[in-house]
């Protein structure tokens, strides 16, 4: 197996994936650059969360390859994939997923407990990435405690704290209001933008994924837009698809 020639963070080449029979993906080619801000957009059903999902390894895809850094991630075993998203990769999907045993600062805090930051020291960054996304007064509580919206912005501490090389942001503001939506996206792009993280955005949003550095546009398992007219395309499909 030969690399692909560039120096993409990420590369997808020709991904096809159905679920039980139903095509999600039907060749799907597609760079991110390192540190660059990508949204992918398209109706619900396009098949954005699939390829989110083959891109972080969650998902093997029936066919194609999936590159990070220059190394297949689609030959690896579970246990590497698994331990590549916990090492490199942080994921917001559009429900936040909490421990519920866990306090509202050990939730965000666990990428950095599970490599086994000391307990302090995780506690003090998980406080400020809290601090940022205005929710350090609950990090004492359990998520049961917390408001949906507060829930999704421990989420995103938690996706940021480690500073991955890449963040998966699945439809992340889908559930917010426009004052924690604001924040959300705020505090993502800013971490990004500071730390060279690369970020690929799932929105059928188009205020969303208006932020973005470069749009793709998916419609039904396919890329609809063209390599060179990505973000005038891609920007025009995703307000028709609202
Ligand atoms: N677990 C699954 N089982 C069966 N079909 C699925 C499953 N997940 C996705 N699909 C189907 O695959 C296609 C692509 O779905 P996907 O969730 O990737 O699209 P999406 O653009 O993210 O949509 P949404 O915005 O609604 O999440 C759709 O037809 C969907 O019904």
């Amino acid at each position: 197996m030969v690399a692909p020639p560039d120096d993409d963070a990420l590369r997808a080449l020709s991904l096809h994936h159905s679920h039980t029979g139903s095509p999600a993906l039907a060749g799907v080619s597609l760079g991110v650059g390192e540190g660059e801000i990508l949204a992918v957009c398209g109706p619900r059903g396009s098949g954005k969360t699939t390829l989110l999902r083959c891109l972080s390894g969650q998902t093997v895809p029936d066919e194609g390859e999936v590159w990070f850094n220059g190394s297949p991630v689609h030959t690896l075993t579970a246990l590497r994939r698994e331990r590549l998203r916990r090492e490199r990769f942080g994921w917001i999907g559009p429900e936040p997923s909490l421990v519920p045993e866990l306090t509202v600062w050990e939730n965000a805090a666990l990428p950095l407990l599970l490599r086994g930051t000391p307990h302090r020291q995780a506690r003090a960054a998980a406080l400020e990435w809290l601090e940022h996304l205005d929710i350090s007064a609950h990090a004492n509580r359990r998520p049961h405690a917390l408001t949906q919206p507060q829930r999704q912005r421990t989420a995103t501490a938690r996706a940021l704290i480690a500073v991955p090389s890449v963040v998966f942001a699945d439809e992340p503001t889908a559930t917010l209001h426009r004052a924690d939506r604001a924040l959300v996206l705020r505090t993502l792009l800013a971490a990004a933008r500071s730390h060279r993280i690369t970020v690929v955005l799932a929105s059928h949003d188009p205020e969303v994924t208006a932020l973005a550095d470069r749009t793709v546009t998916l419609l039904d398992g396919r890329r609809t837009d063209t390599p060179e007219a990505a973000d005038a395309e891609g920007q025009a499909e995703c307000s028709l698809s609202v």
